[in-house]
């Protein structure tokens, strides 16, 4: 019931340099998160940080171990942070029940064996987007809701980047390994997420964009300060950002969006800036 359907190897940034079109979105760009009744997974090289969503309807899913792991159990050496971005879901872990409403997230650490996700309505299903982290400790599973997140006010109506970070699984708010996750919200008519840019080669990222109305999308910039290209991303789809590379995007309408981290420490804080004037 759980599979992996891409996996990503890292990517040298002397090689991105070349890249066309279709090989930079074949590397970084997950065109296809939901799938109903499935859950899926893209296994990245990066920090091997799997990004997915489990998407149920009229059964509950089990998450599973999948081959790459060559493990017993999905969370054997590994954490999960879950976000629901649709109707109302049931997550059950080892036999204890959690209600996760649309906006909510849950931790789930290292050791779990047995972990379901369930919609309560299959007419206004669940969408729970997820990234997992290998784990070195069993930090205790966590509910957070927007209530508990610690809030950034960033950006201003002037320069179109008015917006609110949700740091939802942080430390502060949850214990975790390695990972970091978050949803930023737009003020309206704000479109400009992550801006200045910055990189942080001490971590990956991968951003999910979602909210986006018909017709519209989001152009993602990535590269380093020198060297920018761009994705064109729709709705529901996500980015994985290498080392090496800024991550930020501007929406041809406003959007959500949510970010996820790991790698060598759990400093939100250390970004290293490029200001717009510096781009190439
Ligand atoms: O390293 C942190 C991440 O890139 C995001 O949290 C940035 C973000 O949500 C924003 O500024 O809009
Ligand atoms: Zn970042």
């Amino acid at each position: 019931m759980t599979h992996v359907t891409d996996e990503r190897y890292a990517v040298h940034v002397d090689d991105y340099k070349h890249y066309d079109t279709d090989t930079l979105r074949k590397h970084f760009l997950i065109e296809k998160i939901f799938t109903p009744n499935e859950i899926n997974f893209v296994y990245t090289h990066y920090e091997r940080v799997m990004v997915g969503g489990a998407m149920p309807i009229d059964k509950p899913l089990v998450l599973g171990a999948v081959d790459q792991q060559k493990a017993e159990h999905f969370l054997d050496r590994r954490e999960l942070g879950v976000i629901n971005i649709g109707g109302s879901a049931t997550v059950n872990i080892d036999g204890e029940e959690y209600a996760l409403a649309t906006r909510e997230a849950i931790y789930i650490g290292r050791g779990a064996k047995s972990v379901t996700f369930e919609s309560v309505d299959g007419e206004n299903p669940a969408k729970l987007y997820m990234n997992s982290a290998p784990a070195h400790h069993a930090y205790p599973h966590k509910k957070v809701g927007m209530a508990d997140a610690n809030v950034l006010e960033l950006g201003s109506a002037e320069t179109c980047n008015e917006r609110r970070i949700n740091q939802l699984i942080v430390g502060g708010v949850v214990e975790t390994c390695q990972l970091q996750m978050g949803m930023t919200e737009f003020k309206a008519g704000s479109v400009w997420n992550t801006m200045p840019m910055h990189t942080h080669s001490r971590r990956m990222e991968a951003y999910f964009y979602f909210d986006l109305p018909q017709d519209s999308a989001v152009c993602h910039f990535m590269g380093p300060a020198n060297e920018t290209r761009h994705l064109w991303v729709n709705n529901e789809q996500a980015v994985v950002s290498p080392p090496w590379s800024m991550h930020s995007g501007v929406g041809t309408a406003s959007y959500t969006f949510i970010w996820g981290m790991a790698g060598e420490n759990l400093d939100y804080n250390d970004m290293d800036f490029h200001q717009p004037s510096t781009l190439k």
